[in-house]
């Protein structure tokens, strides 16, 4: 069974090194997680599984890397200075800060209601709410007050702001001269370096449509309420592509992503029965959207979250992006651009004429990703013992630690010798990281691998070196099963074989 709440994945995570509070020593910093030894090896697993099904398993993908610190006309053209804000209230009494739509859905059912009646807005439909608050400062402001919202830090009702735009760029110097103009942003998302290299990676591929770009980088987003552990955090990490085809044919390949992109959550031990596909209602879409599925997995204590946004972004991101757009018949509404030097188009397919492609986005987040896994592959089982153990179930390709060679007795040269050669031998095999462990006794070894998801543990033994009581057993070793807890006495020399054909 999955996890069930969010505290068990937290403390897992904690206690056996996969993530902790960032800048910890000094108190924390709210929003900002660091991925410990395992952490790093699974995001790292996860990060490549993506990349090995959208970019080498694919004939029609290409890669990038492009820089976090982006020049302001990036984010001014692609409309992030204008609009990438969420709506924020302050409680006059403390000074705290909320985000609108969190502060207002946290709020006791009664209390939501009775905003919406004084809203005039319909109770059941929360979006709706939230852009009435939004429209309407003055009355949102006196209907939060009367209707009794609390503040959650100190659980009294608050006096409360006027909603305002904060938006979540960071901004940064850039060079040793603060001028005005000497500034930049942190990306909010990745998407935009795709974007800004278009140009670039037509001319150096010679691409035709359709094809896309992939790319997996940190973004930031000064979030006003980080919250629920890595699930909103202000230093996130994404996997995106962005895929260019003949307009016309944006709705079939749109398609086209929802199922790829499903049958990889699968893939990862996240099946589709825990994916809920909201088709974004028009009110709700992003102004570059013609639509947009959000998948939306059942997280333990939060509920149905995104987890993945996959939208049909027209012509609106390279038609910001370009110059000469009064030319190139978009479809798309943009701002005016006098500031781009390039033309962002590609020869159409048939007519050879130059076109601005339509954009299909799956973007996805690596830290909601891993939340995700990690819940999956969380599980209490009570042995026929009677005793009760943790382990984490998941796929071989992505366990942070794929074999442990464990030697019977730490201080017996001619078992840890042999130890030392499996472990060697197995770590040559290329399959991610094998660790030689000699921590502790045998049954706390083993605890210690379910609960991080390593697949096998070999252990060497008398027997393996002759001196035990069975001779037959000489040159073997104990391979224990993480999920059935089956014991294997397999010979060295086939080890390697045995391990590559489970782990492939
Ligand atoms: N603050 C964040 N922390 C962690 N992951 C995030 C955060 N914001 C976005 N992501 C991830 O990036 C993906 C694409 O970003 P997108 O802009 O579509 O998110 P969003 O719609 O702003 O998310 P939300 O509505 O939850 O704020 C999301 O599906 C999510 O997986």
């Amino acid at each position: 069974m999955p996890a069930t709440s969010m505290e068990e994945l937290v403390s897992l995570c904690k206690r056996r090194g996969f993530i902790f509070q960032g800048s910890e020593i000094y108190g924390g910093l709210q929003g900002f997680y660091d991925y410990g030894p395992l952490g790093v090896e699974l995001k790292n697993n996860i990060k490549a599984a993506w990349w090995r099904t959208n970019v080498y398993e694919r004939d029609d993908m290409e890669g990038l890397d492009a820089s976090i610190i982006m020049h302001r006309m990036v984010l001014r053209h692609s409309g992030h200075e204008a609009t990438f804000s969420d709506p924020m209230v302050d409680n006059k009494k403390n000074g705290r800060r909320y985000r609108l739509d969190h502060l207002v859905k946290d709020q006791k059912e009664g209390v939501q209601a009775k905003v919406a009646e004084l809203m005039g807005a319909d109770p059941a439909n929360f979006a709706a709410l939230v852009a009435a608050l939004n429209a309407n400062p003055a009355q949102a402001s006196a209907a939060l007050k009367d209707a009794g919202v609390r503040d959650p830090f100190s659980g009294e009702v608050g006096d409360w702001t006027e909603p305002r735009p904060f938006n979540m760029m960071f901004k940064t110097t850039i060079g040793p001269v603060a001028d005005e103009d000497s500034y930049g942003y942190l990306r909010p998302e990745t998407a935009q370096g795709i974007f800004t290299n278009f140009k670039n990676v037509v001319d150096s591929t010679s691409r035709r449509l359709p094809f896309g770009i992939a790319q997996i980088g940190k973004a930031f987003r000064n979030e006003i309420t980080p919250r629920n552990f890595i699930f909103r955090v202000r230093e996130l990490e994404q996997m995106e592509i962005e895929f260019f085809c003949v307009p016309g044919t944006d709705e079939e390949w749109h398609e086209h992503w929802l199922e790829k992109r499903l049958k990889w959550w699968e893939d990862q031990g996240v099946p589709r029965s825990k994916i809920e596909i909201l088709d974004v209602p028009k009110e709700d879409l992003a102004h570059y959207s013609k639509r947009t599925y959000d998948l939306m997995y059942d997280y333990p204590t939060l509920g149905h979250e995104e987890i993945e946004g996959i939208a049909n972004r027209t012509d609106f991101d390279l038609g910001s992006h370009t110059k000469a757009q009064s030319e190139l018949g978009l479809v798309a509404k943009v701002e005016e651009n006098a500031d781009s030097i390039a033309k962002l188009t590609i020869p159409h397919p048939e007519t050879n004429k130059p076109v601005v492609p339509f954009v299909i986005e799956p973007s996805a987040g690596v830290d909601r990703a891993m939340l995700a896994v990690l819940a999956e592959a969380f599980t209490k089982e009570t042995l026929e013992n009677g005793s009760e153990r943790i382990v984490l179930k998941l796929k071989p390709h992505l366990a942070p630690i794929k074999v442990a060679v464990i030697p019977l007795a730490r201080n017996r040269e001619e078992i840890t010798s042999v130890a030392r050669a499996i472990k060697a031998e197995l770590q040559g095999l290329g399959l991610g990281r094998v660790l030689y462990e000699d921590s502790g006794n045998i049954g706390k070894a083993y605890r210690r691998h379910d609960e991080v998801g390593t697949p096998y543990c070999v252990t060497v033994d008398f027997d393996t070196v002759g001196k035990g009581e069975d001779p037959a057993l000489t040159d073997t070793v104990t391979v224990r099963d993480r999920d059935t807890l089956g014991q294997e006495r397999v010979k060295i020399s086939e080890l390697s074989a045995w391990i590559r054909e489970r782990l492939r």
